[in-house]
C-alpha cells in the first residue's frame, strides 16, 4: 500500500496567491514573520556555527567565470548553501521547494534550480546598486533574501534600497524573519552603510541547473 507523504505546506493557496499577486504586479514583496521559529532558529545557529568555523569566504563580483573581490563595491562574506551537505536545515530547503511550487503555478516561471547562501555583511560595509542578472546573462529570475537581524534598531543602516520602475525609492529594513522577493532583471538595488553586522540568507530561483551558470 502506498503510503502517504506528510504534507509539508506551511501557507494555505489563497496565501501563496495573494502574495504572488504583488510580486507580478509590484515587481518586489516583503513578508514578515515567514518562517516558523523554530526553523528559524535553527536556521540562526546553524549560521553562527559556520561562522566561528570560518567556513564564510569573501564574496566576489561578476559571472562565474570572471569573478573578482571588490570591496569598493560589495563587502560581505558569504556561505554558499548545499541541500546534501547542509542537512541540519532540511526544512529550510522544503520550505524553498513550497516557494518555487506556488511561484511556477502562479506565475508560470520556468525554475529549473536554485542557489543560496549565507552573507555576514560586517559593520561598515555596503553593496552598491545593481542588477542581480548579470549583463548578457539571464539565468536568475527572481531574488529571494531572508534577514536574520533579531535586534535590528532605526539608525543601525543596512536598510536594502529598492529603485521601483517607476522611480519610487523603497528603503526595507532588514529584520529578522522578514522574507524579500524581487525579479532579478528588472529590480535595482543596494545595501545601505550598516553600523553593525548584518545577516542575511540570500538566494536566486534559476532557468536552468546552477552547474551550468559558466554557460549562461
Ligand atoms: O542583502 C541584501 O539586502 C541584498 C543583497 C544583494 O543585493 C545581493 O547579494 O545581490
Ligand atoms: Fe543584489
Amino acid at each position: 500500500m502506498p503510503t502517504s507523504t506528510p504534507s509539508t505546506t506551511s501557507f494555505n493557496k489563497t496565501q501563496w496567491n495573494q502574495w504572488l499577486d504583488q510580486l507580478a504586479e509590484k515587481e518586489y514583496i516583503y513578508i514578515d514573520s515567514f518562517i516558523d521559529d523554530s526553523l528559524y532558529q535553527k536556521i540562526q545557529h546553524y549560521f553562527h556555527t559556520l561562522y566561528s568555523e570560518s567556513e564564510f569566504t569573501k564574496a566576489a563580483i561578476g559571472p562565474s567565470k570572471q569573478q573578482q573581490i571588490k570591496s569598493s563595491i560589495r563587502g560581505d562574506f558569504i556561505y554558499w548553501l548545499d541541500r546534501e551537505k547542509d542537512s541540519e536545515i532540511s526544512a529550510l530547503f522544503v520550505l524553498l521547494e513550497e516557494l518555487v511550487d506556488n511561484l511556477k503555478q502562479n506565475l508560470f516561471l520556468s525554475i529549473a534550480d536554485y542557489e543560496f547562501h549565507f552573507a555576514l555583511y560586517p559593520a561598515e560595509t555596503f553593496y552598491k546598486k545593481h542588477l542581480d542578472q548579470f549583463q548578457g546573462q539571464s539565468n536568475r529570475l527572481i531574488s529571494v533574501l531572508i534577514y536574520l537581524n533579531d535586534h535590528w534598531q532605526p539608525g543601525d543602516g543596512g536598510e536594502l534600497k529598492i529603485y521601483e520602475p517607476n522611480g519610487k525609492e523603497v528603503l526595507i529594513e532588514p529584520l529578522g524573519n522578514r522574507l524579500l522577493m524581487f525579479k532579478s532583471d528588472s529590480v535595482a538595488h543596494e545595501v545601505l552603510l550598516t553600523h553593525k553586522s548584518r545577516k542575511s540568507l540570500t538566494g536566486w530561483l534559476l532557468q536552468k541547473p546552477a552547474s551550468l551558470n559558466h554557460l549562461v
